[in-house]
């Protein structure tokens, strides 16, 4: 599988990536408070929060147009498959199973990315603006994870911080 992610040279990798990304990102979001308007988000840490919640069930709908987007190239490549091993029949089939996806598939699994990180973005946005540290979101996370998959140190939430689905 091809890696699509380096690291700059001479920088050293954080013992986390997405921990070390969300929590720069978090510090940025939080830091925006007091921007001004230039920033959009400042306008969406202080305009009617309407307009960050649309954005994220905007986005959010965009990330499930896209994983239907990436899900319409892996069909419509196997239909292609078939129809070249039906015209072939089975004794090509292994050179059949080696046809590769088009580049559109990969074009539109780099777009879900694009547009899960826009959600992602909005969502911090939303618990910035409604004081969830990153740390109480993680104890949220942690909570719900069996022993054996909790990370050692996990932080946790008090019982009676424990809301299930209500
Ligand atoms: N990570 C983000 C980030 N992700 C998305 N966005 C903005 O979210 C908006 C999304 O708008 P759109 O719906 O038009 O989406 P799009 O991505 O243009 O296109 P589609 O999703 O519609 O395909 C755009 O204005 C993006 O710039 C972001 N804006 C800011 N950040 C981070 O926040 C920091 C501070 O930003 P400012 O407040 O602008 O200084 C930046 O330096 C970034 O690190």
């Amino acid at each position: 599988m091809v890696d699509k992610t380096y690291i700059p040279e001479g920088q050293d990798a954080p013992a986390s990536q997405i921990g070390a990304t969300l929590e720069a990102l978090a510090a940025t979001i939080a830091a925006r408070r007091d921007a001004g308007e230039g920033s959009y988000t400042y306008r969406l840490l202080t305009a009617s929060p309407d307009a960050v919640l649309k954005k994220v069930m905007e986005e959010s709908g965009e990330v499930a147009l896209a994983a239907k987007d990436v899900e319409s190239w892996a069909t419509s490549s196997i239909a292609a498959l078939m129809g070249f091993e039906a015209a072939a029949g089975n004794a090509e089939l292994d050179d059949a199973l080696s046809v590769q996806l088009p580049p559109e598939y990969g074009q539109a699994v780099d777009h879900l990315r694009y547009e899960a990180a826009d959600v992602v973005y909005h969502l911090l946005v939303v618990l910035e603006r409604y004081g969830i540290s990153l740390d109480e979101f993680a104890a949220e996370l942690n909570n719900r994870m069996t022993a054996d998959e909790r990370p050692t140190g996990a932080v946790r939430l008090h019982e009676e911080f424990v809301r299930r689905g209500k």
